[in-house]
């Protein structure tokens, strides 16, 4: 299906600089990469960065906007183009998100801050990233980065070099995992079979498992063939979500990595697919949409209130 992203909105004016400071509304605009939905707060819009209670309030998905998380950018980048802030709906920070990455660039698109057909840098705690709206189709492409499988960079503990097929036993289960990382770390489970209730029963258990000192994204993964595999996902400081960019991107080097699949790699999740390239070096090319739900002010009454339950 063609994803045309036609005119500019009209409604993306340039922005008008009313922080929180004045009048106490923040303006928001929200999209959704594959039924994985972001919410953008503009740093000039909302004055200082958001505590992890705010954006707790901001996501909840009664008490709030509901959201799989806040982008909160563009700032001034230090190293490249545009800097971004990934944060999960339970207030942690992430270091890289690739639904998010393809939101924040069509967000920059609709601003009228980058062209289309034109790559351009975006900074991230995970490092910095490029990335590219197509204008034929509303396709955006990211260049996420490298995939290292070493335990050192995920972290894992407890292993030296490559995390590849390692044995871990969950609710009485012993499963096989591979760990990797693109700048947030990933947990990625080898299934014949892969279910949503797999992922709701086992994924906060492996999430937090004490091997992975930063947590940890985890996918259970099905191998189709050697240019096909399809994911069910619980992320890292979010849940089950219906997509995730970095978890394609590691669960396609994993499969690279492990012999069973080539380097152009389709991924299926419950929300869509991803086109997924995954190079001789490990770095990843990811290609797929971004679609634009609503923009508006959130109500000051967000930031008050019995804060919502953890
Ligand atoms: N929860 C992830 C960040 C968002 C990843 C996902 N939404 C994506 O599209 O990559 C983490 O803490 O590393």
């Amino acid at each position: 299906m063609l994803h045309t992203i036609g005119p500019r909105p009209l409604d993306c004016q340039a922005k008008t600089g009313a922080g929180r400071g004045k009048g106490g509304q923040v303006q928001f605009h929200k999209y959704h990469g594959l039924g994985n939905d972001y919410i953008v707060i503009d740093p000039a819009d909302a004055g200082e960065v958001l505590s992890a209670d705010q954006v707790r309030r901001i996501c909840h998905r009664n008490y709030g906007m509901g959201s799989d998380g806040i982008l909160f950018g563009p700032f001034a980048g230090s190293r490249g183009d545009f800097g971004l802030r990934i944060f999960n709906p339970d207030g942690s920070e992430a270091e890289k998100s690739g639904n998010g990455l393809r939101i924040f660039a069509r967000y920059l698109w609709d601003m009228g801050l980058v062209d289309a057909d034109a790559p351009f840098a975006i900074d991230t705690k995970g490092g910095v990233v490029h990335a590219m709206v197509h204008g034929a189709d509303g396709l955006i492409t990211v260049d996420m980065g490298t995939v290292s499988f070493e335990a050192a960079d995920i972290p894992v503990t407890g292993i030296t070099g490559e995390v590849l097929n390692q044995p871990v036993c969950v609710k009485g289960r012993d499963l096989v995992y591979c760990g990797a990382t693109i700048g947030n770390p990933h947990c990625v489970v080898l299934c014949d079979e892969i279910s949503d209730q797999m992922a709701l029963e086992l994924g906060s258990s492996l999430e937090n498992d004490p091997r992975f000192p930063n947590r940890t994204n985890v996918q259970f993964m099905k191998v189709i063939d050697r240019n096909t595999i399809a994911i069910e996902i619980w992320e890292r400081g979010a849940g089950y979500t219906l997509a995730s960019g970095s978890s394609a991107s590691a669960s396609a080097a994993v499969a690279r990595r492990i012999g069973v699949c080539d380097q152009s790699i389709i991924v299926h999740m419950p929300g869509g697919t991803l086109d997924i390239t995954v190079k001789d070096d490990y770095s990843i090319r990811l290609t797929g949409p971004a679609a634009k739900i609503a923009m508006g002010t959130l109500s000051t009454e967000v930031w008050s209130g019995t804060p919502p339950e953890e």
